[in-house]
């Protein structure tokens, strides 16, 4: 079973202006609201891939109350455990540009987050734990790491798509894959990318850490997908973006979906960019059909 977990999750309240004017009253043209979080993106993805997963987590209030009757709806299992106060709403602006608020989020206890490691102690090896998303500051700092050691005492999988200084502490635990996109792979180093080649040097360099698998996204720019013995690039299928929130989300569901259907590294690569692609140029998540289109248009270079 694939696990997610999102300590965060979120609605994402989606709103079209027309011309943002800071300042002034703006009417939208369109709102649209989704569950979203990290982790729950992936879920979603994978059940639409045709993969079950169950989500984990933390939820709360009419806003947790809303994602999980969405996820039900999709026939996705979740089992987060309840918090006091709601879930945040992360509202992503587009117009031209797309700007993000994301909330911060309900505050949680230690026996809350005791209650979800205790889930954890169930994992088996033929377990992943995708951990996905930000981590809320009422939380321990290290909650990922306790969540790593769970899964690792399990030899189950772990997937780490996160950023910033987590990021770093969760790659000295080796996970079997992480997702930086290109500014998170810089800022892991501390350094700052002008050419491709640079990205190529810094994304083995995570390889040779001992991250198994590596995605580096680069949005429109397509990515680059590294282990210890080879490196994948493949540029991204053109189209016209509506949404792009959850596009490395569906990179990670993309891969998984492959992978663990027993696809090779270069076709779950492949896997993976068309379903971050056919996400971007979606209002909400992708669909098979639409991965399954894009995927023609995907060419896997080997270095
Ligand atoms: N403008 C675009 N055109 C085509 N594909 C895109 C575009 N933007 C994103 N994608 C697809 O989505 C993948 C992930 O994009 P990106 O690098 O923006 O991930 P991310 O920063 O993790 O995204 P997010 O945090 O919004 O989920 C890319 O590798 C590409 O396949
Ligand atoms: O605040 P975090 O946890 O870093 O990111 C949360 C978030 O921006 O990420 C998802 C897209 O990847 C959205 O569904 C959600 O709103």
């Amino acid at each position: 079973m694939i696990y997610t977990c999102t300590l965060n999750p979120s609605v994402d309240y989606i709103v079209h202006v027309d011309e943002l004017r800071l300042g002034e009253l703006n009417r939208a043209v369109k709102t649209l609201t989704f569950p979203g979080g990290k982790g729950i993106n992936v879920s979603r993805v994978l059940k639409r891939l045709g993969v079950e997963s169950t989500a984990l987590g933390f939820i709360g209030g009419f806003t947790g109350s809303f994602i999980i009757e969405q996820l039900q709806n999709e026939n996705i299992a979740c089992d987060f455990v309840e918090v006091p106060g709601n879930t945040r709403i992360n509202v992503k602006l587009k117009s031209g540009t797309e700007t993000e608020i994301n909330g911060q989020g309900p505050m949680m206890e230690p026996e809350h987050e005791e209650a979800l490691i205790k889930k954890l102690q169930a994992l088996t090896e033929n377990d992943v734990v995708v951990l996905a998303g930000s981590v809320p500051s009422s939380l321990s700092p290290d909650v990922y790491e306790k969540i790593i050691d769970e899964a690792k005492k399990a030899k189950a999988k772990v997937v780490v798509d996160t950023s910033g200084p987590v990021l770093k502490q969760l790659l000295a635990r080796k996970p079997f894959l992480a997702k930086p996109n290109h500014k998170e792979l810089a800022e892991l180093f501390e350094t700052s990318f002008h050419s491709q080649d640079e990205i190529m040097v810094y994304g083995r360099r995570l390889a040779e850490l001992g991250v198994e698998n590596v995605i580096v996204s680069m949005a429109g720019n397509g990515a680059f997908y590294f282990n210890k013995e080879i490196t994948l690039f493949a540029e991204a299928p053109k189209g016209t973006v509506k949404n792009s929130v959850g596009a490395g989300d569906s990179m990670v569901a993309g891969f998984l979906a492959a992978y663990t259907s027993g696809k090779s590294l270069e076709e779950a690569f492949a896997y993976s960019v068309a379903s971050g692609s056919a996400t971007a140029f979606s209002e909400d998540l992708c669909t098979k059909d639409y991965v399954e289109q894009l995927i023609r248009e995907v060419n896997v270079i080997c270095f």
